[in-house]
């Protein structure tokens, strides 16, 4: 067999052309512009890199977008006063504190500082609580677009043994929960997990969030199942001059032939996770507002 390629760069334009529709209707007849807040603290290149990016795509589905941009050692004050703003700044529907933050900074109070509301990374312990109850809530957008492309690939995942590789707060965590929510059957394996290639096998779906290069290998993977890669790792520069080959945590060659279907890496999970930030600015948007929320870019 040889495994269908989930294309997440084609997914994610049309739920970036979803969203600006949306946009476009908010503007037109409620003069609303929805806005987010991107904050990056020191200089980590490939947070950077991540930053502009998103930038550049809020700005082309019709949004405002604000970067607040920080010194490495910028005070946990200094950095909390900022958030205060935006959370008091009604032009502003979302915010983002890029992670990780430099190690001097406490991540769970400053991302328990922004509103939940505003909270378009879902990472707020008050969306986390919400999801986990199965109330409406932010939904953390890495998660949110591998069940989308799960859902598109597949439709219904009810009674599936869904394994998620990986536990970690903003991505494994929070998938088991969707899976979940879908009446998946669900297991989180971890560092400490006893035969990992064993319990890979039972799954029909497989989510890698583990951050090492091409962990997971062809021969870890059922016949047929759905391998959802979120890894991204950047391998040494072979050449010179050369920026180093981007990679997932699943060797893609030797799954793709043994999967059913495969995201790669990059043009997978990468463009669906900025496509559903956007999605949940929009959605924040509108529930600011006490207006009906779009339908379809939610979980
Ligand atoms: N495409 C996208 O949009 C995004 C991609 N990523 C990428 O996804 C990957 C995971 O990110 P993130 O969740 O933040 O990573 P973390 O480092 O926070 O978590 C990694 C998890 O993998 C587990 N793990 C580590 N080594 C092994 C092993 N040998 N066997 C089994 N489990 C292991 C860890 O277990 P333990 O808890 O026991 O230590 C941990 O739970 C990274 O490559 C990251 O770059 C992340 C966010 C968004
Ligand atoms: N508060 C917060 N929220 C995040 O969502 C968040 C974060 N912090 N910190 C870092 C991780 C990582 N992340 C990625 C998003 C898109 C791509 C992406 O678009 N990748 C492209 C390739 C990009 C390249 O070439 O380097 C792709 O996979 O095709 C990658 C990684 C979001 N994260
Ligand atoms: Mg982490």
């Amino acid at each position: 067999m040889t495994a269908k390629v989930i294309d997440g760069k084609a997914f994610a334009a049309t739920v970036r052309e979803k969203v600006a529709g949306h946009v476009a209707r908010l503007k037109e007849e409620h003069g609303i512009t929805p806005g987010l807040a991107v904050v990056l603290v020191g200089e980590d290149p490939a947070s950077q890199v991540y930053v502009r990016s998103k930038g550049k795509q809020t700005v082309e589905v019709g949004m405002n977008s604000f970067e607040h941009k920080l010194e490495a050692d910028t005070s946990e004050a200094d950095l909390l006063a900022l958030i205060d703003q935006l959370n008091n700044d009604p032009s502003v529907h979302g915010i983002l504190v890029q992670l990780p933050l430099p190690g001097h900074l406490n991540e769970d109070l400053v991302i328990n500082s922004i509103d939940p509301a505003k909270d378009v990374d879902g990472f707020h312990i008050s969306n986390v609580g919400l999801l986990g109850t199965g109330q409406k809530s932010m939904v953390p957008c890495t998660p949110l677009g591998c069940l989308m492309m799960l859902r598109d690939h597949h439709g219904s995942l009810s009674g599936m043994n869904a394994v998620v590789v990986g536990r970690s707060n903003i991505v494994g965590k929070p998938m088991a929960q969707l899976l979940l929510g879908d009446s998946c059957t669900v297991t989180i394996a971890h560092s400490r997990t006893k035969d990992l290639p064993g319990v890979v096998r039972g799954a029909d779906i497989v989510v890698a969030a583990v951050g090492r290069p091409e962990m997971v290998p062809g021969d870890w993977i059922k016949p047929g199942a759905m391998v959802i890669d979120v890894g991204i790792n950047r391998l040494p520069p072979e050449e010179e001059g050369g920026k180093g080959r981007l990679v997932g945590d699943c060797h893609y060659d030797s799954c793709a032939e043994v999967a059913g279907a495969i995201t790669p890496v990059p043009g997978g999970v990468g463009p669906m996770t900025i496509a559903c930030l956007l999605a949940n600015t929009v959605t924040a948007c509108c529930r600011a507002n006490g207006l009906a929320e779009p339908e379809g870019l939610t979980a």
